[in-house]
């Protein structure tokens, strides 16, 4: 039947009863390759035929491996692999998308096992393997997450028992530094333990998995509560949950922080997934969470504190989410340093300071927040795109080193370990 149905596309096209009359055809993988032609044609795929594709007059569908994708054909044109388009040594385009007529169209089409061909008016042939393009199509990555994540509040994460690693195996083997990582990557947070209380050697660890982001605090950073800074962080008093450099157009991918004395009370760290508090505004309220998405905001840090004359803003919505697939990649949340709002209208402005409190009211939940005590040896890497940290308030000396890490980076580290990032 369905070599009838061919015959009859490369003749003429032919009326299916019942038809929506959408001028395309659907061809069955192991068809030789045939002239394309406008067909209004309506058919499934026997089953036993994993692949079938059908030519539009702008794109190209393609059912493959239980995934129907839609191909734009300056799409298919600019990520051809061959040779001349593309060099695989530097994996860097050589083609000139620019230069592609944007009405392209192929002039022939052929489907084997493995590979789709298309033949282009000018007689180049692409070949894409249909595995690559189940991957790299938009309807499979909206099917895959981009970051594997394990949302947690106090108890999922007391739960899973999240070991810390060795200072000596994270430092020495790459079995270590992977699993640190991998902790990292699902949780947001990861311990090291037995580290040397010193800032030289919590430098050693920051570069073990990445480039350090100096900053306007310097590369490693050191405080007590000495006022040095015109910044709360450097008081005893207690500080609410956030990220930090919210005011920065990039906040800072991770934070680490090292205790390395402290003779008093209180100052314990609160740690809360920001994700997982989303996460509950999303089921509770979608609408909440899309503006929280959308609306755009500033956070800002003045300061002129002694030598130190800085004035950072950072503009962008508090959370941030992949617009394909809506996951969340980046919460930017600082009461302290949010600014003046004036990118928002004043209808707006009111659903946005509701939604605003629906998510704090998910974040200040007891049951979310994670209380550890900072001791020295004992380091801790935070997503600062992902978790929020604050500290209790505290009485006595207290010193506590670290710096941030650019995230691109630790990412790197993780991708080149095998590890999803
Ligand atoms: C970590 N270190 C003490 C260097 C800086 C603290 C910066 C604090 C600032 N309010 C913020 O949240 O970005
Ligand atoms: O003192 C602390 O434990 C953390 C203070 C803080 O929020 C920071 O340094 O970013
Ligand atoms: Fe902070």
């Amino acid at each position: 039947m369905w070599c009838k149905r061919l015959a009859c596309l490369l003749k003429v096209p032919c009326q299916p009863s019942g038809s929506a009359g959408h001028r395309s055809s659907w061809i069955l993988h192991g068809s030789r390759t045939v002239l394309v032609a406008a067909a209004r044609w309506h058919h499934k795929a026997p089953e036993s035929l994993r692949c079938a594709w059908q030519l539009h007059g702008d794109h190209l569908e393609l059912r493959y491996a239980n995934t129907l994708m839609r191909f734009d054909f300056v799409w298919l044109r600019d990520h051809c692999r061959s040779a001349s388009c593309y060099n695989a040594k530097t994996n860097q385009r050589s083609l000139d998308t620019a230069s592609v007529d944007l009405g392209i169209k192929p002039k022939a089409v052929r489907v084997d096992e493995t590979t789709l061909f298309l033949t282009w008016p000018d007689g180049h042939v692409t070949r894409y393997g249909l595995e690559w393009l189940v991957k790299n199509s938009y309807e499979g990555q909206k099917q895959q997450v981009m970051h594997p994540r394990i949302l947690w509040n106090a108890e999922i994460y007391r739960q899973a028992q999240v070991p810390s690693i060795d200072c000596r195996s994270f430092l020495e083997t790459d079995k270590g530094l992977k699993e640190f990582l991998q902790n990292f990557l699902l949780y947001g947070i990861a311990f090291v333990e037995n580290v040397t209380p010193t800032k030289e050697d919590t430098e050693i660890l920051a570069e073990r998995v990445s480039l350090i982001r100096e900053t306007i605090y310097g590369r490693m950073w050191y405080f007590t509560s000495d006022f040095s800074r015109g910044d709360t962080a450097y008081t005893k008093l207690a500080l609410d949950r956030h990220t930090d450099t919210t005011y920065f157009q990039e906040p800072c991918g991770i934070q680490v922080f090292h205790c390395l004395k402290h003779e008093g009370t209180g100052g314990r760290t609160l740690l809360v997934d920001g994700f997982y508090a989303a996460e509950q505004v999303l089921q509770q309220a979608p609408d909440q969470f899309e503006l929280l998405s959308k609306v755009p905001l500033k956070h800002e840090y003045v300061e002129n504190v002694g030598d130190c004359h800085n004035h950072m803003i950072g503009v962008g919505p508090v959370l941030n989410v992949y617009p394909w697939n809506n996951e969340l990649y980046l919460i930017r949340y600082n009461n302290y340093d949010r600014a003046v709002i004036n990118t928002v209208p004043y209808d707006v402005v009111h659903r946005w300071y509701a939604a605003h409190r629906t998510l704090t009211a998910e974040l200040r939940r007891p049951e979310n927040e994670l209380w550890v005590k900072l001791k020295p040896g004992k380091a801790l890497f935070v997503d600062n795109w992902r978790v929020l940290h604050g500290r209790e308030a505290f009485t006595g000396y207290r010193q506590l080193c670290g710096c941030y890490l650019t995230r691109d980076d630790v990412l790197n580290t993780a991708r080149l370990l095998g590890l999803q990032a």
